[in-house]
């Protein structure tokens, strides 16, 4: 087990490459279950969350080659496997499996999913969707069974906008008989990302990046090449630590489009910010100004770029408010950012953040993926030295982050923890 250490007040300089999405390629790779020849998908992130998903594809009789950050996978010998346990547990996305493999077999067994603990995150709107398709859907000891003697396209109305749910149902839908309209789907990037795959297999799908989806469901998908699109939220998090901390920063392979809100954000708050084709500038211009934000869904400010962005308020001078209107627990970072030094309190569902406040180097935790994202730029901008320990959530985001921050000019490594401190860490 690792830690990383970052020695902070060293400025960012440079250009950093964003990867593919994680948000799609979770969604691409069981996507391929519906086809029946090979679908190669290029560009993925190299991130525990896409070769865990590999490995599932393996579990069910898949073929999965990796060429690269290119994968081909041949889902001809697939069979619906039951996955109740096991690595369907190590990540959230294991849940489109159930879309994926109710839509090719009729049939799923799913354990329920893990990822990031961000508050409680149910998964009824997915239910809702496949029953309403015409799935029996029960849960059994933590497991999710679907069976369907066939499947039915339906109106579904999402209660609430969900990715997941929204990605899920246009799975379980695109061999479905007959017409499926989602109405009040999520919008996300990703989203779309997903229908352009399905579509390039055969799928017969509109209306996707509004909140109406119309699907025509086909009878049989074949195999395609897909690019993924770049990942916004690792890019968000780079644009952030480049106000925190940089001097010129570019981000490389981006579509600036997908980042509006945290754009507009950052220049209310003073930086400078230069787009051009695939490629951000960010120059900050000290002191910055607070801010007050609230997360909403795409194209609103990102759940997923709240956490890190708290660090980079504890610089800006006055008062922030930070409320996350998806998951309004999503805060374990702050308790790890005061023990940096940050003024952060913490009402209802909002975070206060008071600056500027100069962080100090501390041993500290990411207790999920975007805590990790959090703390890095804290640990950037601290003095001395920053000790991070939870890097596996780390690890399920970000590709390579450590060499990604040493070629920004960042002192940033990663040592093996000593078995008193894996102790420790176990019981914190
Ligand atoms: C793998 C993936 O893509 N993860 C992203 C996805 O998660 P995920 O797809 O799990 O998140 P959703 O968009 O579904 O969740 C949005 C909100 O809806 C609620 N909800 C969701 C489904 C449901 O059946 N019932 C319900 O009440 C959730 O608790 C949450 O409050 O979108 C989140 C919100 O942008 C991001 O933080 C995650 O990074
Ligand atoms: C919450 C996240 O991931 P997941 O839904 O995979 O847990 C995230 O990417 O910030």
């Amino acid at each position: 087990m690792q830690k990383m250490l970052i020695e902070g007040g060293h400025l960012l300089n440079g250009k950093v490459r964003i990867s593919g999405a994680k948000n799609s390629a979770v969604a691409l790779l069981p996507a391929a279950i519906l086809a029946d020849s090979d679908v190669a998908i290029e560009g993925l992130p190299e991130i525990s969350d896409v070769y865990t998903l590999g490995d599932l594809l393996e579990e069910i009789g898949g073929k999965v080659a990796w060429d690269g950050q290119t994968v081909h996978i041949n889902p001809e010998n697939m069979v619906s496997m039951p996955l109740p346990n096991g690595k369907v547990k190590k990540l959230r996305a294991s849940y489109y499996f159930m879309g994926a493999m109710l839509g090719k077999f009729n049939k799923a067994v799913i354990g329920l999913p893990g990822g990031c603990y961000l508050g409680p995150r149910p998964i009824d709107q997915h239910i809702k969707g496949f029953e309403a398709l015409g799935a029996e859907v029960t849960n059994e000891q933590g497991a999710i069974y679907l069976r369907a003697k066939e499947l039915r396209g339906a109106r579904i109305y999402l209660d609430v906008v969900s990715v997941g749910a929204t990605i899920n149902i246009m799975l379980a839908a695109v061999k479905a008989k007959g017409k499926t309209i989602i109405e009040n789907a999520a919008k996300e990037p990703e989203i779309i990302d997903v229908a352009t795959l399905l579509t390039n297999m055969g799928a017969k799908i509109k209306g996707v990046g509004t909140d109406v989806i119309r699907i025509e469901g086909v009878e049989t998908l074949h195999g395609c090449r897909h690019t993924i699109i770049p990942d916004r939220i690792e890019a968000g998090t780079y644009t952030i630590a480049a106000a925190a901390q940089g001097k010129e920063v570019i981000i490389d392979n981006v579509i600036s489009q997908h980042l509006e809100s945290l754009l507009a954000k950052l220049r209310e708050m003073g930086v400078s910010i230069e787009e051009s084709d695939e490629q951000l500038l960010i120059r900050p211009k000290n002191p910055l100004k607070s801010v007050d934000l609230k997360t909403l869904v795409y194209p609103g400010f990102p759940t997923d770029l709240q956490q890190p962005f708290t660090s980079l308020l504890t610089k800006a001078v006055n008062t922030g408010v930070i409320t996350d209107t998806i998951y309004s627990a999503r805060l374990k970072h702050i308790d790890e950012l005061r023990r940096m030094n940050a003024i952060i309190k913490v009402e209802g569902g909002s975070a206060i953040i008071s600056g500027p406040v100069q962080l100090q180097g501390a041993r500290v935790k990411a207790t999920d993926l975007r805590a990790g994202a959090s703390l890095i730029i804290a640990g950037l901008m601290a003095n001395g030295i920053t000790e991070i320990t939870g890097l596996e959530h780390i690890d399920r985001g970000y590709e390579k982050v450590t060499e990604k921050l040493l070629n920004l000019g960042a002192n940033v490594w990663r040592e093996e923890m000593t078995e008193k401190e894996i102790v420790q860490f176990q019981n914190s």
